[in-house]
């Protein structure tokens, strides 16, 4: 249960929204949108989730931990765009494109033969017993394999499948090595691979298929 109504959120998508179909239509580079600190707010709200993750608050600071909270969620309602619009995504000078959502990754070499990137998984991607939980890493190799394809072929494409085998056990607050390349395309079809290595042991890899929208396609 949340204070938002659903219309706080269901921000339609205006006239001059960049988006044509499920496609983000103005793939334009923006490096501004949501301010010069917009990375920076993005950090300490990833830094405040790993401490919530690890927090055992009194009932006192709890109470004053959700009067805060209710504060700045109330100065964002002010300020709430269409999904095509907002930086969080699009901010390519930020880990991950500023998208909050997804534990932050910097790209340190990418094109039509595959990406290369540094992921840290944080605290608050806790699974169990000090390492990071499976579906986060799955996020990782979604997001990366989606980041392979799209440099492939020039587009948007959506996952089909995503196979992940764990095959030891993902350190959190490590900066691991993650490289995602294209197998093979048929067609729209592209059969996307995808490993994690902290230092020379493989953590996990992957095995997908992402399938190329058509233009327009929702
Ligand atoms: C240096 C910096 C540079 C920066 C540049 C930035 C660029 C990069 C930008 C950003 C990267 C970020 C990337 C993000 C990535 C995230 C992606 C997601 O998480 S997507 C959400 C989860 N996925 C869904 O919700 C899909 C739901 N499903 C669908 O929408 C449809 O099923 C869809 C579109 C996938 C396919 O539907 P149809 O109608 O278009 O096509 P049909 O005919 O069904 O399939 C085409 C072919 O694929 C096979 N196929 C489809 N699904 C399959 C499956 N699951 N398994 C096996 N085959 C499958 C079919 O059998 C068919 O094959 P046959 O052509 O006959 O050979």
């Amino acid at each position: 249960m949340t204070d938002s109504s659903p219309q706080d959120w269901n921000i339609p998508a205006k006239e001059d929204s960049p988006h044509e179909g499920g496609f983000r239509a103005d793939l334009k580079i923006t490096t501004e949108r949501g301010g010069p600190t917009y990375g920076e707010m993005i950090e300490q709200v990833r830094t405040f989730m790993d401490k919530v993750r690890y927090a055992c608050p009194t009932h006192e600071l709890a109470d004053e931990v959700i009067d805060d909270l209710k504060k700045l969620n109330a100065k964002l309602d002010t300020m709430l765009v269409d999904e095509w619009t907002s930086p969080s995504g699009t901010r390519v000078d930020l880990p991950s494109r500023g998208n909050i959502t997804l534990p932050p990754y910097e790209i340190s070499a990418g094109g039509p033969d595959g990406v290369d990137a540094t992921v840290i998984f944080r605290r608050f991607h806790l699974g169990g017993n000090g390492v990071a939980h499976g579906g986060h890493v799955a996020i990782a190799f979604d997001d990366l394999g989606g980041m392979a394809a799209a440099l492939r072929i020039g587009g948007v494409s959506r996952t089909g499948y995503l196979t992940v085998n764990y095959r030891s056990l993902t350190p959190l607050e490590t900066p691991l090595a993650v490289r995602t390349w294209v197998d093979r395309q048929e067609g729209r079809k592209l059969f996307i691979k995808g490993t994690i290595h902290d230092g020379d042991r493989l953590c996990a890899d992957m095995d997908a298929l992402f399938i190329a929208l058509k233009p327009g396609q929702a």
